[in-house]
Order: C-alpha cells, then structure tokens, then sequence
C-alpha cells in the first residue's frame, strides 16, 4: 500500500468507516505475545495499531505474555525451560524470573513503546489493584507456582479506559495471601476479556491460525465451532502451545464475548486487517448456533 495514491488511500479509510462504527466504544482485548514479540520492527507496528484503534474510539486492552524472553534468561541463569500440555513448569526460582521478565521489563517496554508513539498506556499485572487473584492450579499434574482463577476485579481496568488509558496488562497474578503467580498469558486474556465482557478477543501468534496439520500453513481451519474443539484436542490436532489459545476462545464465548480469534501476529497491521476489514485472517471461534454475533 506503499504506492497507493492519496485517492486510493481515502477509499480504503472510507472502507473502515463501518467497521470503525460497529467497534466504537466496545471493548477488544489483544493478546500479544511468543515470537511474534521478538522482531522490534514488528513489535512498534503492533504497537502504532493499538494507538490507532484508541484513536478511533475503541477501548483496547493489551494483554502480552514473553514467554521466549523467559525461557532466554532461565537460559542464561542455566535453567532449562520445561512445558507441560503448553504450561511452564513453575519453580519458585522461576517464578520469579517470569515476573522479572514479564512485569518488569516488558511490560515497561510495551507501555514506553505506546506512549512513545502518542497513546496513553499504564502498564499492569494481575497484582495492581487485586486485579486477578488466582490459587495454585490443582489437578493431576503438578505445575508449581502456576495461577488458576479464583476471580477477577475488572475496575481498575474499566477506570482506565474510562479516562482514556490503554490498559496494559501481563499473566502475574496473586493468591489472597499475596504469593504471586505464573499465569499463562492467553489464559490471563481470556480471564480479563471475560471479566470485561469484551466485544471481541484477539489472540496474535506466530502462526497463521489454526492448522490441520501444525507443519503446513495451507491447511488453515478459518473457523471452528465450540464443540468441534475439544475433538481437535483429543485428536492431538491441536497441541502445545495453542491448547490454551483455543481453551481461552471457547471460555470467552461462554462468558459472553462475542468473538474470538487467533491470528498471525507476524503479518503486518494483523489487528487492523481483522478489525477494519472483511478479510478474517486467521482463524474464527464461534458459537455452534449463532454464526455471527
Ligand atoms: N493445530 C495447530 N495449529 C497451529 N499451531 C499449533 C497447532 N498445534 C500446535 N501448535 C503450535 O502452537 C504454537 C503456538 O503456541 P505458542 O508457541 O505458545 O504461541 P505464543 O507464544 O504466540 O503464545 C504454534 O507455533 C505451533 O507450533
Ligand atoms: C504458566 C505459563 O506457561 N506462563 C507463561 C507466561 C508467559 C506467556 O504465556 O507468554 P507467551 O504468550 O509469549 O507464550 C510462561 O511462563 O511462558
């Protein structure tokens, strides 16, 4: 679009125009995080989107994980990372090197990032204001200090966007005693967007969505229903890191969100494509019945 004359450039905002209609003032909640994070390039460009959208009107949350910034300073503290069904192993010591990581440094970088290119971004965790309070997650298997929901306090986040902010929020959570926790970043988006009765959830990864077969990006499924997911997981279709990605779609839907979607965070203006456009890229979780809310 480089070349696009100014007429041409013109048309396509008019374009927008009832897309950005249907999202004002509704709340979307964008997931950023994995090796989509890693490219600088990409990153301010994801950034520059999420200013646009609160330019235009809509109350945007950003939730980010990092992740492979984790796993790269275990590395270097000479700690291997270990995954259980797409969850970190959680040691203490790792725990507090994902909240170092995550709450620390870049948390602070996105929010500088936003505010550097003119949005208003306060940066958060699951600690500020007893935001999400979580026990340690129960089950068969063991994940130490990883968080599962007891309940969230969506107020601090709903004053922010009040006054205009972009709330900037990372997967730290706390117990009510005040042990903090590791909390997947996709599961950590599909608790706010719930809490929030989001519009709309907007999962960004580093793969073009959902995928048959997860080594060939011609077998894209473009939407999925509800109940055909927990097939795909039977099936082992999907696995690793993106059982929580279509877990957190399916628990938003039931919350009440309207859509959900997963989509490839290293095409450029991904979010705008999927929000301002018809063009769904990525994949789409819906309700069995109702197509389109
Ligand atoms: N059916 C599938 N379709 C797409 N990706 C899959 C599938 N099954 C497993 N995956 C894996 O899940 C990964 C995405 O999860 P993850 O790496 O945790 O993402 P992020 O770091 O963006 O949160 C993909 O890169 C892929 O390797
Ligand atoms: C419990 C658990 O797995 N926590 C994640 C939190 C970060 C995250 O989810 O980051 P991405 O979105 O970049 O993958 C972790 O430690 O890696």
């Amino acid at each position: 679009m480089t070349n696009a004359t100014t007429a041409q450039k013109a048309d396509i905002l008019s374009q927008a125009l009832p897309y950005i209609q249907k999202y004002n003032n509704k709340t979307v909640v964008v997931k950023y995080g994995g090796n989509a994070m890693l490219d600088d390039e990409l990153k301010a460009a994801v950034m520059g989107d999420i200013v646009l959208l609160s330019c235009i009107g809509i109350k945007v949350v950003l939730v980010h994980g990092g992740g492979p910034e984790i796993s790269g300073m275990l590395k270097k503290i000479g700690k291997e990372s270990k995954f259980i069904n797409g969850l970190r192993y959680t040691d203490e010591e790792t725990r507090d090197v994902a909240q170092m990581v995550l709450a620390g440094k870049l948390n602070k970088d996105l929010t500088a990032q936003i505010n550097a290119q003119g949005g208003k971004a306060v940066g958060l965790c699951g600690v500020d204001g007893g935001m999400v309070i979580v026990e340690r997650k129960g089950g068969p298997v063991d994940y130490g200090f990883v968080g599962e929901l007891v309940k969230v306090n969506p107020d601090p986040i709903t004053d922010l966007l009040d006054k205009g902010y972009i709330p900037v929020i990372t997967s730290i959570g706390m117990d009510s005693s005040g042990v903090t926790y590791n909390i997947n970043a996709d599961t950590m988006a599909c608790y706010v967007a719930s809490a929030l009765k989001a519009e709309t959830i907007i999962l960004m990864t580093d793969i073009r969505g959902l995928l048959r077969d997860k080594n060939d990006e011609t077998t894209l499924i473009p939407s999925v229903t509800i109940s055909q997911v927990p097939p795909l997981i039977g099936q082992g279709i999907v696995a690793g890191g993106m059982i929580p990605k279509v877990e957190c779609c399916v628990d938003t839907l039931k919350a009440g969100v309207k859509k959900a979607a997963i989509i490839d965070g290293r095409i450029v203006h991904a979010i705008l494509i999927e929000m301002l456009s018809d063009e769904g890229i990525g994949t789409m979780i819906y309700h069995d019945k109702k197509e389109e809310a």
